[in-house]
């Protein structure tokens, strides 16, 4: 059994693959905070793990606290390369890449190949990031995620609350404080994935991210829905041949 984590800024996403499944088809898979992360050998202490891949842009700490957690089995630290399983980086310094970036732009590759993309994965951050029709990388945005958006109202006004992610999507042009708030970080967020697909020349958008089920309906353009883009793409890059 394979063991994939994505450990981003807020939680750990993780799935468990049998050897030779298909990308993205997991036996198990979950979610913990991260700072929740030390229930995760009580999670894994039943399946046969013979190997792991892991993308950590949480820095060293959560690294070190993960390492601890694994099982005493090969562990792979992903990291953006100059080219990968048909995926090429154009970042200038290709190790600055965010290996969850480079990881989601290669599941992007598996779901949809030979495809002109634009990938936004939704998490603390919204990474935006363009993918050409033959495995280019081209490079990508980054903005603050839909909760530090909203959160950074609240945190730096005298007037404005904290608005919960949740709900229904409001009316554009809302009639009160907390659907304004919701409306306003709903289209920074659409808006900007728009902008990118069209500049991107229509580009199919795949979304993906925490809050990428609240971003989603928000958004004009044609769009796929996908559970753990990066998870996907960890999953491929552990399963090419380089
Ligand atoms: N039920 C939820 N649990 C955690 N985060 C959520 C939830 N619903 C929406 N979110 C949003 O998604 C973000 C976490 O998504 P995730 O993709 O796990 O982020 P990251 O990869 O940065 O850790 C939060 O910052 C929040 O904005
Ligand atoms: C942009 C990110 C903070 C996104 O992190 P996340 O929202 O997934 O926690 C991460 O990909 C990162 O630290 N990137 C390094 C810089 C870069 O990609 O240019
Ligand atoms: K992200």
């Amino acid at each position: 059994m394979l063991l994939i984590v994505d450990a981003g800024n807020t939680r750990i996403k993780w799935a468990l693959a049998d050897q030779g499944a298909a990308p993205g088809h997991w036996r198990a898979s979950g979610a913990v905070a991260n700072a929740d992360l030390n229930h995760l050998p009580e999670v894994w202490r039943d399946a046969h793990i013979a190997s792991v891949i892991v993308s950590n842009v949480a820095g060293q700490r959560v690294r070190d606290q993960l390492q601890l957690m694994l099982p005493a089995v090969p562990v792979t630290w992903f990291a953006a390369a100059p080219q990968l399983a048909g995926l090429r980086n154009s970042y200038r310094d290709p190790a600055q890449l965010g290996c969850d970036r480079f990881a989601a732009a290669l599941g992007a590759r598996a779901l949809a190949p030979g495809m002109a993309l634009v990938v936004a994965t939704c998490g603390t951050a919204t990474t935006i990031d363009a993918v050409s029709q033959d495995g280019v990388f081209i490079g990508g945005m980054i903005l603050p995620g839909l909760g530090l958006m909203a959160a950074s109202l609240a945190a730096n006004t005298a007037q404005l609350p904290q608005v919960p992610a949740a709900g229904a999507l409001p009316p554009p042009f809302a009639d009160n404080t907390s659907d304004a708030i919701r409306s306003g970080c709903l289209s920074a967020q659409a808006g900007a994935i728009e902008r990118a697909s069209r500049l991107h020349g229509g580009a199919l958008c795949l979304i993906s991210g925490g809050a990428a089920p609240h971003i989603a309906p928000a958004l004009s353009i044609p769009h796929r829905l996908i559970d753990n883009i990066v998870l996907v793409g960890l999953h491929a890059a552990a399963t090419s041949s380089g």
